[in-house]
């Protein structure tokens, strides 16, 4: 397999993952290529295979330079970098990784709830910058027993719900369809699932139909006591929307693990002190990063071997 080359589009994510990308395959880091079209031109015959992640895929036109991709596998359960309509047109297998990150991500979305209640952050600065020595830390705002209400309800949506539930947290939930299979109440409009809950957690895949699912109303509707969650992609927010919204007072809060423009953050949010930023850091722990790398990797072995694709989703 060493001479079928494949081009990873995102920066190197995991040095586990390039070691085993090495190992087997002529490995093209895309990103640290200066020369991008000449690179394009001499090597296109030879890449059979792109791996990307949640920060580049593959899009219409990197796919239509490569007359020769076979497959794109990517190390992220996302798959909104890469244009699926034109995998499927040219007959290209799509992967992902999905179920391995699913306890991280709904860990770190509680962890997110925890954070802007408890004011956790602020609380570690106080310590650190010897405030405390002047005084005890205000009082913050308890988690336990808040409605929840999660924006898809997939095996992320789920395993967060499955969570909310130990902390007594009454769970509803929007989806395109009412589920038949769970017992939490469903709201056929986001607007309703906002104004009916204290915590709104983003937990749906990015597509057009999703983009902006949280807009003004919503934030409105969720109102300034409410808090928003999003451990999705940015572009589901309209993020000057929510900035302007936190900036006013009109929402109690946020904990942002994703933002439109990464990774660019509003600076306007530095300063709140409701607001818990982290880096898109969902499946960032060494276990769950190394067993996406293996199916990444397991995946285009499968593809090459003509074996059956491990988590196929084209
Ligand atoms: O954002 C991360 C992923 O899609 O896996």
């Amino acid at each position: 397999m060493e001479s079928i080359g494949v081009l990873m589009t995102c920066p190197p994510p995991d040095p586990y993952l390039v070691e085993q990308l090495e190992k087997r395959f002529t490995l093209f880091k895309f990103h640290s290529i200066p020369d991008k079209a000449h690179f394009l031109n001499s090597n296109k015959a030879s890449i059979r295979a792109v791996v990307g992640n949640a920060s580049a895929g593959a899009d219409a036109q990197l796919i239509h330079q490569l007359p020769n991709l076979e497959i794109v596998s990517s190390f992220s359960v996302g798959l909104d970098k890469i244009d699926l309509a034109k995998c499927r047109e040219r007959g290209i297998r799509v992967t992902n990784t999905p179920d391995v990150l699913t306890d991280d991500v709904a860990d770190l979305a509680i962890g997110l709830m925890l954070a802007v209640l408890r004011r956790l952050c602020q609380s570690d600065r106080y310590v650190r910058s010897g405030q405390w020595k002047r005084g005890d830390f205000k009082l913050t705002t308890k988690f336990t027993g808040k409605s929840v209400g999660i924006i898809g309800l997939g095996r992320i949506g789920l395993a967060i719900a499955k969570r909310a539930e130990a902390f007594s947290c009454p769970i509803s939930y929007h989806t395109r369809t009412e589920k038949s299979d769970v017992k939490y109440k469903y709201y056929p409009s986001v607007v309703e699932l906002a104004a009916n809950c204290q915590i709104l957690v983003v937990a749906c895949a990015l597509t057009e139909e999703t983009r902006h699912i949280i807009n003004r109303e919503v934030i409105n509707a969720l109102g300034p006591k409410g808090v928003l969650i999003n451990i999705g992609r940015g572009p589901h927010v309209d993020e000057p929307e929510l900035v302007s919204a936190l900036v006013e007072g009109r929402l109690g809060g946020a904990g942002l693990d994703v933002f439109q423009d990464e990774p660019n953050v509003p600076e306007e949010l530095f300063g709140l002190e409701n607001v818990v930023l982290l880096p898109h850091v969902g499946s960032g722990t060494m276990e769950t990063r190394k067993e996406m790398a293996d199916l990444v990797v397991g995946n285009l072995e499968a593809h090459f071997l003509n074996k059956p694709l491990l988590t196929p989703v084209l």
